[in-house]
């Protein structure tokens, strides 16, 4: 009988508690997951605390999730995005580990051609089925970890698996020891893990995991998998939907270390971004994403965002380089053919661009008032002001010192000759009936017939 006489000991006991609930009959959460009805967000008013892992990071899944949403990538073309994984992530390793199927031979030899590459980070890791022989290959392929599928919902368990909450808790379970066997990491995707019934699931069997973990001194991993976008942040949600509930759990209750758990997340709700952070900040090391968030449906949280969340919490990039990010963007444009939509945050090819002639004003005569932060030195993306009916003289002449790279005293302003040509220039494309904006190119000939007459510049 245990004695309740101070906080530990009632923390203890409830914590024995954490016992696998082998209920009968599904739990769907139909409180919260109706399926007729919008999902609902449910609070029982409890806060966690705030505690972020001094060593946090990103893994990446663009060649496991992000492939398996699209058409294959070229074994060139992932051995030219991992190198610029390695460029992004810096020394310190901040992208530190991505993952490759290992299924054909062109997955395999993906594989290879990076290992060649001889780089620390990002650590490559595989994405397997699991079973006696891909733990094999995994090992003579002479890699350390692999992710394994560990779905912990009862969506998954009763109705894909068709099994007992009991029978998949043993059979996870013996896989993992089978990857320990052949002395392979195991990472555990906990599959639709926001809509798991947490405490009569998912903590017991993390608890096994950590047991396991100690016994064989193997650190093994725990993906949390927000497979459908679920999480919520709100303070005092209720789980299973409580991004920060699901990670203070697994660490807490579960003991699981902070360097050992993940993060998965995907934006059906518009929350990848923010979700990741969040587990970042109640104590997750490790957030997966994949690079432009491409990935199952609306895709996997984007590479991209979490580097500027990182810089943005830690107060440094810590050796990152993210002009390459625009170098990954360009690839995929140009080499991949991926249309990246023109306003996506970073990379999108008007996220910097103004176009309301007031703002071009106010960006003529101080760039931060209308930029997020100096995007020329850390994505090599000055701003630009696109010119349309509303840009005004200051629009015209901010497009003029951006696309001369005019500086200083070079730079013209409003009230140059050349800026008031081209404005009545645009003035009579509008007046004409014009819709949409003027391109580039339209405008660098103007200036050029107008050089050609013994125009102004
Ligand atoms: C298939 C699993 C591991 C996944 O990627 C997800 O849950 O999103």
């Amino acid at each position: 009988m245990i004695k309740f006489n101070n906080r530990t000991n009632l923390m203890e006991a409830i914590e024995f508690n954490y016992l696998l609930n082998d209920v009968k009959d599904p739990n769907l959460y139909r409180d919260v997951y109706p399926y007729d009805e919008i999902p609902k967000v449910t609070f029982n008013h409890t806060r966690v605390p705030i505690r972020m892992p001094d060593d946090i990071f990103i893994t990446d899944t663009s060649f496991r999730d992000g492939q398996q949403s699209r058409a294959p990538y070229t074994v060139d073309q992932m051995v030219t995005l991992y190198e610029m994984l390695h460029r992004l992530g810096g020394p310190q390793g901040k992208i530190r580990q991505s993952e490759f199927f290992l299924y054909s031979k062109k997955d395999r030899e993906a594989v290879y051609r990076c290992l060649e590459l001889d780089y620390e980070f990002p650590e490559i890791t595989a994405w397997i089925r699991a079973n006696k022989d891909d733990f094999q290959l995994v090992h003579e392929m002479g890699l350390k970890e692999t992710g394994i599928l560990v779905s912990c919902s009862d969506y998954h368990i009763f109705k894909k698996l068709k099994m007992t909450r009991k029978e998949a808790f043993d059979h996870y379970l013996g896989i993992v020891k089978q990857a320990l066997e052949v002395g392979i990491i195991p990472r555990c995707h906990l599959e639709d893990i926001t809509r798991a019934d947490f405490y009569g699931f998912v903590v017991p069997f993390a608890m096994a995991l950590k047991s396991l973990s100690n016994e064989s001194g193997v650190p093994i991993k725990v993906r949390a998998c927000d497979t459908m976008g679920y999480g919520v942040t709100y303070p005092g949600a209720a789980l299973p939907r409580s991004v920060q509930g699901i990670i203070f759990g697994l660490n807490h209750h579960a003991q699981i270390p902070s360097e050992q758990i993940e993060w998965h997340g995907h934006n059906d709700f518009y929350k990848a971004v923010n979700n990741s952070s969040n587990a970042w900040l109640y104590g997750a090391s490790g957030v997966n994403c994949t690079m432009l968030g491409i990935g199952e449906r609306t895709g996997n949280t984007p590479l991209e965002a979490m580097v500027f969340e990182y810089a943005q919490l830690k107060g440094t990039l810590d050796g990152m380089d993210p002009t390459v990010i625009t170098e990954i963007a360009s690839y995929y444009e140009h080499e991949i053919g991926y249309k990246v939509a023109s306003n996506t945050p970073f990379v999108g090819k008007n996220f910097n661009v103004t176009r309301a002639g007031i703002h071009a004003d106010g960006l003529l005569k101080n760039e931060e008032i209308y930029n997020i932060f100096d995007t020329d030195k850390f994505l090599n993306r000055p701003t630009l002001v696109s010119i349309s009916a509303h840009s005004g003289l200051a629009g015209i002449a901010h497009w003029v010192n951006s696309y001369y790279q005019l500086k200083e005293e070079e730079a013209v302003d409003k009230n140059s000759a050349l800026v008031c040509r081209l404005k009545r220039f645009v003035d009579q494309e509008f007046e004409q009936g014009r819709i949409g904006i003027m391109s580039d190119e339209e405008l660098a000939n103007y200036v050029e017939f107008l050089k050609s007459n013994g125009g102004v510049l």
